[in-house]
């Protein structure tokens, strides 16, 4: 043993007795600080007569973070739980050990310290079906309203929209700066047919650079944009408290939390609710280690049975494919090495906060489009354009953080180093693999065990194929011709029993390099009291349970098109109101 391992052993040993220290009265307890967890904090701390505590398990990230290229890197730091998924059958077979990795943040402002800044409320009817699944209050028409007073918008040109509001607390803007190969990309969208749009408003289907959450250049994250600005005596934030149990008592009434900080355990009470905004990983997690959940599963690991629940179902996460690279004759693409040896570019953002260091990790426009699957009027496919590839950074931090194995990376993306390429990833939008979350014993301190399985439902593939197909006519216009773009065609390990470009090339291709956008939802899915798979009911109240609201992405009932991080800002601010609502005789 070494020094660490023995103070691990010292703090997580199951054996210590806790010994439980000081015990502040509080109205709400709000676990977890990341995008949700933020925005309650800061609407419900607006109460002067309120007492609110947030509790983080992570700390403050330092400056670096707020720096949109540098993205990647903080996967491979602390602020990342470092989660993987289990071994897949059908999926991230390119993966070391077949596991994809299921980046988490940790710290001040959560999963949005780590994600790639895209806003995208998602479609219309996305929320409409959320109402007619018998969520009553969720309609597009009913979550608008929180959408626009989350934001402070400031895109030129579409800023005196209707759907837009420039007085929120959340920053959306475009990126300062495009590379030509993404104006390319919205010239290829339109020798196509299709329209420039924001997707955030009338019409979502078409093309566009993407809405960011960056102010200036710089990353807005939940705590920068709802924490940082704000400083009230009622909001006592504490970081490094890493809760492990929410305490309910004989009447199923939640009553507080226990936590542990710095080798010493505390529990905290409060009056009126426990708030779970922990993600929609940790959230079920800590549901169930506190007796919400599967009662056989709950009963396999000794977990008194407070409330039988189906949390853990009903998980989904958007996939696409990340191996569709094409080179370009040009040296327009985002080079790792070109951009760090050039002082330039670390002038031009530090003194300007322009330039391709205000690019999120080469993401810089997406398109909506919807394939001849596409069983309605919403687009079933996002396509991700991406100014670079998986080479792009010479295997440092992408291959890395995808846990690319060696064997695919030397393969395929080591021999083009160096050279210019462009990508796009096609995005399965309403994915219909549906996955698992369990415990893996009844230590806090364990990952739980989260099987998304990963195409398990062949229709995702299918729909993934069509996406590739339409990318690469986008390759084939002239606009991206004039940069002689040409898929580079190196086979996958694995798939060199396939004719390169064959549709079974590409259907093995994308189990073997599916990217994963990190939008897992569910596990706590908000439903109607008839609903036998929901967790919460549609103000978000634990069913079965008193005083205990879950508010973050695991209460999505089916996945949002696109990016669902703005979804989940909007849902902690129409939260926060349903909670001044519920005890408004005391307002
Ligand atoms: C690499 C990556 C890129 C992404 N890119 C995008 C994007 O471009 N656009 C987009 O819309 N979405 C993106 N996402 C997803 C999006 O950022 C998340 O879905 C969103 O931030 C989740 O918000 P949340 O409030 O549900 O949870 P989180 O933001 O994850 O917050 C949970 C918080 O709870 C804390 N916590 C957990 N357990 C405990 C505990 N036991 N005690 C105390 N605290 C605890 C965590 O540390 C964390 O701070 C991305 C995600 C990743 C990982």
């Amino acid at each position: 043993h070494n020094f660490l391992d023995i103070v691990k052993n010292y703090i997580h040993s199951p054996g210590n007795e806790k010994k439980f220290t000081s015990n502040s009265r509080y109205d709400f307890i709000i676990v977890g600080a990341g995008s949700s967890g933020s925005v309650l904090a800061n609407r419900l701390s607006e109460n002067k007569k309120w007492r609110i505590l947030l509790l983080e398990a992570g700390y403050m990230p330092n400056f670096l973070n707020r720096i949109p290229l540098f993205v990647g890197y903080f996967q491979l730091t602390g602020y990342n739980w470092g989660y993987n998924v289990e071994p897949q059958k059908n999926a991230c077979l390119g993966m070391v050990n077949h596991q994809c990795s299921w980046p988490r943040g940790r710290g001040l402002g959560g999963t949005s310290i780590l994600n790639y800044m895209i806003h995208t409320r998602g479609n219309k009817f996305d929320y409409d079906k959320w109402t007619s699944l018998g969520n009553v209050g969720w309609s597009y028409a009913d979550v608008l309203p929180y959408f626009k007073k989350s934001e402070r918008f400031n895109v030129p040109g579409i800023k005196n929209s209707s759907y837009h509001n420039e007085n929120g607390y959340l920053c959306v803007e475009h990126v300062p700066y495009h590379t030509k190969l993404a104006t390319t990309f919205l010239n290829a969208g339109q020798e196509l047919g299709y329209k420039i749009v924001d997707y955030n408003g009338q019409d979502q289907k078409g093309f566009s650079y993407i809405q960011v959450n960056m102010g200036h250049g710089k990353r807005c994250t939940g705590a920068t944009a709802y924490l940082e600005q704000i400083n009230r005596p009622n909001l006592e934030i504490i970081t490094g408290a890493r809760v492990t149990k929410i305490l309910i008592d004989a009447d199923k009434r939640a009553y507080g939390v226990e936590y542990i900080k710095d080798t010493v355990w505390k529990k905290v009470i409060c009056s009126k609710e426990v708030l779970l905004s922990a993600g929609t990983i940790d959230s079920a997690k800590l549901l169930m280690l506190s007796g919400i959940g599967p009662k056989e599963h709950l009963e396999e690991l000794n977990i008194p049975v407070i409330q039988d629940s189906k949390v853990g179902y009903s998980m989904y996460e958007h996939v696409g494919f990340l191996g569709l690279t094409f080179m370009v004759n040009q040296s327009e693409s985002l080079l790792q090495s070109r951009l760090l040896f050039d002082p330039n570019v670390f002038l031009e953002y530090l003194l300007y906060k322009r330039g391709p260091i205000s690019i999120p990790g080469g993401a810089e426009a997406l398109a909506f489009i919807s394939t001849k699957y596409a069983p309605d009027e919403r687009p079933d496919v996002e396509l991700l354009f991406v100014s670079g590839s998986l080479h792009s950074d010479n295997g440092q931090v992408l291959k890395r953080a995808l846990r690319l194995s060696e064997d695919l990376y030397d393969t395929v993306y080591k021999p083009i180093e160096e050279q210019d390429a462009w990508s796009i990833w096609p995005i399965v939008q309403y994915p219909r693999s549906v996955g698992r979350l369990m415990l893996r014993s009844k230590d806090p301190f364990e990952p739980p065990k989260m099987d998304p399985n990963f195409f398990s439902h062949p229709a995702d593939i299918e729909i993934i194929l069509e996406g590739i197909k339409h990318a690469i006519n986008i390759s084939k216009t002239k606009a991206f011709q004039a940069y002689g773009s040409r898929l580079h065609d190196l086979k996958i390990p694995g798939c060199k029993q396939f004719e390169f470009a064959s549709d079974d090339y590409w259907r093995c291709a994308i189990k073997h390099l599916p990217s994963m956008m990190n939008h897992e939802i569910g596990t706590a899915k908000m439903g109607a009291r008839t609903d036998t798979y929901a967790v919460v009911d549609p103000q978000l109240r634990v069913y079965g349970i008193k005083a205990l609201r879950v508010v973050d992405a695991s209460i999505m009932p089916t996945m949002p098109i696109g990016h669902v991080n703005a979804g989940i800002y909007m849902i902690g601010e129409k939260a926060a109101d349903m909670i001044k609502e519920s005890w408004k005789s005391e307002l």
